[in-house]
């Protein structure tokens, strides 16, 4: 503690200039007493300094590596404010060991030199003012802190352009007289001129002056040249296939050349001929036959993207009842396809009908798992029916594809809702009582499926809000259960072993699911992005709940919304249970779902009683 209270002296004394002395009665920083009392910190607790906050008191020294070191390394601290002072020099690049700040405040002083590029590691930044100063040079890559609320850098000779931040998010945003140059990006229409005027060389609205055609940026080259690579790849990549596919056909002919065998269309009709036609499900009311059965056929998909280049030629089992549409499965392998992502665990297409029953074909990569087993998943996940579970449409598996086909959901996804809306079109009106819902109709699901699936230890394995799609009567419905024999992520005795099932225990999955559901939670409750696997975010949220100040992780339209504080602590505690380091100590899916539908019915019951 002695260490402590030294090395703030010495942070007060470098900060000074000796202008102002520490122990100043004003002050009263000096070794004997309790840092709690000493003039601008805040405690939480004893020695667990939450702020500094040292404005407007006539600091005219400077903040160096060794200064700003020292704040760093109080992992307590979350806000840093020393505006409204004469410190002069630059800011020191060492913020890489920062990442506890929430606030950073540099506003009307005299720093001068660039502002350093490890301010971007400063994932947890909610605020960062640098305003009124000296600063100059390129401004760093802002764009990875996701939680930023606010941005202020007016009055500074700052150069090159606008970094692109996420102005979806940005409550505060200034850049204006400065030496910015280039297009103002797209700002959302959240911010008027006034906020990047004073930069002879910006351009763009929403400024009056139009961009002209300009030779492209430093930026933009490497974007170009990025771009460039990229098409190089695919084409190598279409290439190989065009190869290996060119091969094939070459074999296959000298191969029937060889065997004189019979002409490919009349092979085909021999293999169909051949091949069993069975039942896999009886159909719902309604059905028509194209839906019913499990037959085997040669084809190829014919799509505009690389699914054309595969080359399946075994079953596509067909297990949906919803049939109306009365589509073969021939249809869906002639209709044109488009790529809607690519993520961790294979590619999504979107199957397009034009006739408002389009498709969507999750397609698998590197899966260790055998065609039964695949089959009896798939199947199983299909008998084990629930209203917020998207059941597959159909599958297919070879040795080299996975396919799981699903109905398409044209109302996105919680993920879009949650970082992709604006006041607009959704963010604002995915209130509280929203966000209680869709989390107690996911935990009900998942709980279900837990419950049904038990013995066969099937989770879900990839839980996030981007597998959470809305239907069309805007009810929560949960994609792509069990394609995943689970994430491996959240345990660490599984680590990096995921994809190979033999050693998966069934425990590890449904555990792994209530972690990731807890992540889910916790970007419902602050609005973040979850990024690194929710390790990031979970981090922060512990820091900041341990310094009791809880009520700065909620997302900041809630607060302003008047959400219950109440209701969202105890959505947090129960989100803090699933992300229970230790798999055991966390809460199997059917308590969770029960904690969440009590806090529902708190909320119900109290607008019942306000109204
Ligand atoms: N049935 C569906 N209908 C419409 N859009 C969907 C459907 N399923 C997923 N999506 C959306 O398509 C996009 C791509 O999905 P994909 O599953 O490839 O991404 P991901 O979940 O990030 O990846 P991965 O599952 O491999 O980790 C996502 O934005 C997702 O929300």
């Amino acid at each position: 503690q002695d260490d402590v209270k030294q090395s703030l002296l010495d942070f007060f004394d470098e900060l000074s200039g000796g202008g102002v002395r520490p122990a100043d009665p004003d002050f009263g920083w000096n070794q004997t007493s309790d840092p709690c009392k000493w003039f601008g910190i805040d405690c939480t607790k004893q020695y667990d300094i939450k702020r500094i906050a040292l404005e407007g008191v006539g600091l005219a020294g400077t903040l160096d590596k060794v200064g700003m070191g020292i704040i760093c390394s109080i992992e307590s601290i979350l806000v840093l404010s020393v505006q409204n002072n004469s410190i002069g020099g630059g800011i020191p690049d060492v913020f890489s060991d920062c990442k506890h700040l929430t606030h950073l405040f540099f506003a009307r002083n005299k720093f001068s030199g660039e502002v350093p590029d490890s301010i971007s590691s400063l994932n947890n930044l909610k605020k960062l003012d640098i305003s009124n100063n000296n600063l100059s040079g390129e401004l760093p890559d802002l764009n990875k802190i996701s939680g930023l609320v606010m941005f202020l850098a007016e009055n500074n000779n700052l150069t090159g352009q606008i970094p692109d931040l996420d102005f979806v998010n940005l409550q505060q945003f200034n850049v204006s007289f400065n030496n910015l140059s280039g297009p103002v990006p797209d700002l959302d229409g959240r911010f008027d001129a006034s906020t990047v005027m004073g930069n002879s060389q910006l351009c763009g609205k929403p400024l009056q002056n139009k961009c002209p055609p300009s030779p492209p940026s430093k930026h933009s080259k490497s974007k170009n040249g990025e771009k460039i690579l990229m098409y190089l790849g695919y084409i190598l990549l279409a290439a190989v296939f065009v190869f290996f596919f060119l091969f094939v056909l070459l074999r296959r002919r000298k191969k029937n050349a060889e065997e004189k065998v019979t002409p490919l269309e009349n092979k085909k009709m021999e293999s169909l001929k051949e091949s069993k036609t069975k039942t896999t499900k009886a159909s719902t009311e309604g059905s028509s036959t194209d839906y019913k059965t499990t037959s085997k056929s040669e084809y190829s998909i014919h799509s505009p993207n690389d699914l054309s280049m595969s080359m399946v030629s075994q079953s596509l089992v067909i297990v949906t009842r919803s049939s109306e549409k009365g589509l073969k499965f021939e249809d869906l392998l002639k209709a044109p396809a488009e790529l809607l992502g690519r993520g961790r665990y294979g590619s999504l297409y979107k199957v397009m009908f034009g006739n408002g029953s389009d498709l969507a074909v999750k397609r698998i990569k590197d899966w260790v798992i055998s065609k039964e087993e695949f089959q009896t998943r798939m199947e199983k996940i299909d008998q084990t029916k629930h209203p917020n579970i998207m059941a597959p449409v159909a599958f297919y598996c070879s040795k080299e594809e996975k396919l799981v086909v699903y109905e398409f959901q044209p109302n996105g996804s919680l993920y879009k809702l949650l970082h992709c809306g604006n006041e607009a079109n959704g963010r604002s009106t995915f209130d509280w009582g929203s966000r209680l819902s869709v989390a107690s109709t996911i935990a009900e699901a998942v709980a279900y499926m837990h419950n049904e699936l038990n013995e066969e230890g099937i989770g879900h394995g990839n839980l996030k809000s981007s597998n959470i799609m809305f239907n069309s009567n805007m009810e929560a419905c949960i994609s792509e259960y069990g394609l995943m024999p689970m994430d491996d992520t959240s345990t660490s005795s599984v680590h990096h072993v995921a994809m190979d099932q033999s050693r998966v225990q069934p425990t590890d999955t449904f555990k792994s699911d209530v972690y990731k559901f807890g992540v889910i939670l916790l970007e419902l409750l602050t609005g973040k992005l979850v990024q690194n696997n929710g390790f990031d975010l979970a981090r922060w949220v512990h820091s900041v709940v341990r310094e009791e100040w809880t009520v700065e992780v909620f997302d900041k339209g809630l607060i302003m919304e008047g959400a219950s504080e109440e209701r969202m602590v105890n959505l947090l505690q129960v989100a803090l249970k699933c992300i229970n380091p230790s798999a055991a100590a966390r809460p199997p899916m059917n308590q969770v779902a029960n904690m969440i539908n009590t806090i529902r019915e708190e909320e119900e019951r109290s607008i019942v009683s306000e109204a």
